[in-house]
């Protein structure tokens, strides 16, 4: 036996550029996220989802046409299997949506034809679009199935943002709550090797076909310290509950070593783009629905955890993605254990367009089967040249 154990040791691949992309940028330094070549600023103030899905897919803002196209494609193949919508009626009502949107992508899988066709871009694609058409359907009915209601049927008149909204909720949305909704999946569209791209990226690398990398994205994105600190965040706020709150949470945070939800990032070392778009959207919404308290005590935890860090632990910290999402969320009367969901299908855009340069991009070399090293710092019971022999003397 080693006389000393040696720690585990996991970096999380921090600083290691491990593949080039053309799909996004995101500056940590200055703060700036860039899909195709497009700040999101603007893409949020002047772009649609469908644009964005385009620009991700096809490399190139759609004209007119394509952009029609492209909505037509998508409208016609919202609808899910029968034997999916029956499947989804023998679940535990409990069930977590994000392990519900994952077995709903593995068992789309078995409806589409396109998984028998190895090595076709075109079929990728194909997958990648129904993929992108059916998610928010597999979620909205989810939804209604659990809570007693019947699915409602998409509905090709509508957009993207506008008819998941009416097949969660039974009714149309306005204009403003649309709108808000289609610029929130915007942001949330892409954002290059982020811990759930990467594992769609890596399963893809094996030549695995695209339900199987997204199945894989889902369950990357459901955790915690990624896509899943949504959902936190809202926990978060209702545990503090009010302004007055917040000093005495954010002392018990950092006296006991956890974590506020929604600060902090891996690349980001200011502000996370988006939050800032999000904040003045989470302000607007609570008005609209004549609640700011979430809004208040999101802005007020932002200034006073900031201030916190950096008296008591000598350290800037910022406000990511998650953190003006929530109450946003909230306002518009998105269930708290849907958020991460709905990351999802927004995020579906970038993981298909990863998946397609992965295993289709022109590259020379060819992209490789992702395959780091490890150290071994367990034990050997025995000299190494013998493990064998030492199981054969137990
Ligand atoms: C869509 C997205 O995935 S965005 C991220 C969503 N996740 C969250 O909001 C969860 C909360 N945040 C975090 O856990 C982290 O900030 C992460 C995982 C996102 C990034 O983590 P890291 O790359 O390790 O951050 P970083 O190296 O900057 O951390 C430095 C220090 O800040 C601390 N820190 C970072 N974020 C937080 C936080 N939210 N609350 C308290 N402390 C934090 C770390 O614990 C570390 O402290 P230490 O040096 O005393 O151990
Ligand atoms: O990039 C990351 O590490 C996490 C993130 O903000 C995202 O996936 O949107």
């Amino acid at each position: 036996m080693a006389e000393e154990c040696k720690p585990i040791l996991n970096t999380g691949l921090r600083g290691v550029t491990i593949a080039s992309t053309r799909i996004s940028d995101v500056n940590g330094k200055e703060g700036k996220l860039v899909y195709r070549g497009y700040l999101v600023k603007d893409l949020a103030e002047g772009a649609s989802f469908e644009e964005v899905i385009y620009l991700l897919l096809y490399e190139k803002m759609p004209n007119r046409e394509e952009l029609a196209s492209l909505k037509a494609d998508l409208a016609a193949v919202r609808a899910l299997p029968g034997e999916i919508i029956s499947a989804l009626r023998t679940r535990p009502q409990d069930a977590l949506p994000m392990d519900i949107l994952q077995a709903g992508v593995a068992m789309l899988a078995h409806h589409d034809p396109d998984v028998h066709e190895e090595g076709s871009r075109d079929a990728a694609l194909r997958m990648g679009i129904r993929m992108i058409a059916k998610l928010p359907t597999l979620l909205a009915a989810w939804e209604r199935i659990r809570t007693g209601k019947s699915p409602v049927e998409p509905s090709p008149d509508l957009g993207h943002a506008a008819n998941f909204l009416h097949m969660m909720n039974g009714e149309v949305p306005d204009e403003e709550l649309t709108r808000f909704f289609d610029t929130c999946l915007v942001l949330h569209a892409e954002h290059s090797f982020n811990a759930s791209t990467f594992a769609a990226r890596e399963i893809a690398s094996t030549r695995a076909h695209m339900y199987a990398a997204v199945a894989g994205a889902v369950g990357s994105l459901s955790g915690a310290l990624h896509g899943g600190a949504n959902t936190r965040v809202m926990n978060m706020l209702m545990k503090i509950g009010s302004v007055d709150a917040i000093d005495d949470y954010i002392r018990n945070e950092i006296e006991t070593g956890g974590k506020i939800m929604g600060l902090g990032h891996a690349v980001y070392k200011v502000d996370d783009p988006r939050a800032l778009i999000l904040a003045p959207m989470s302000e607007k919404m609570g008005k609209r629905v004549g609640e700011t308290r979430w809004y208040d005590i999101s802005e007020a935890l932002e200034k006073k955890a900031k201030a916190a860090f950096r008296k008591h632990k000598d350290m800037d910290i910022f406000v990511n993605v998650d953190f003006y999402s929530a109450s946003l969320y909230h306002s518009m009367g998105i269930p708290r254990d849907q958020f991460t969901p709905i990351f999802a299908i927004s995020r579906i855009a970038g993981w298909v367009a990863h998946v397609l340069e992965e295993q289709f991009a022109e590259a020379a070399p060819k992209p490789m089967l992702y395959r780091p090293e490890s150290e071994y710092v367990g034990d050997y019971c025995g000299p190494e040249e013998c493990i064998l022999e030492s199981i054969d003397k137990r």
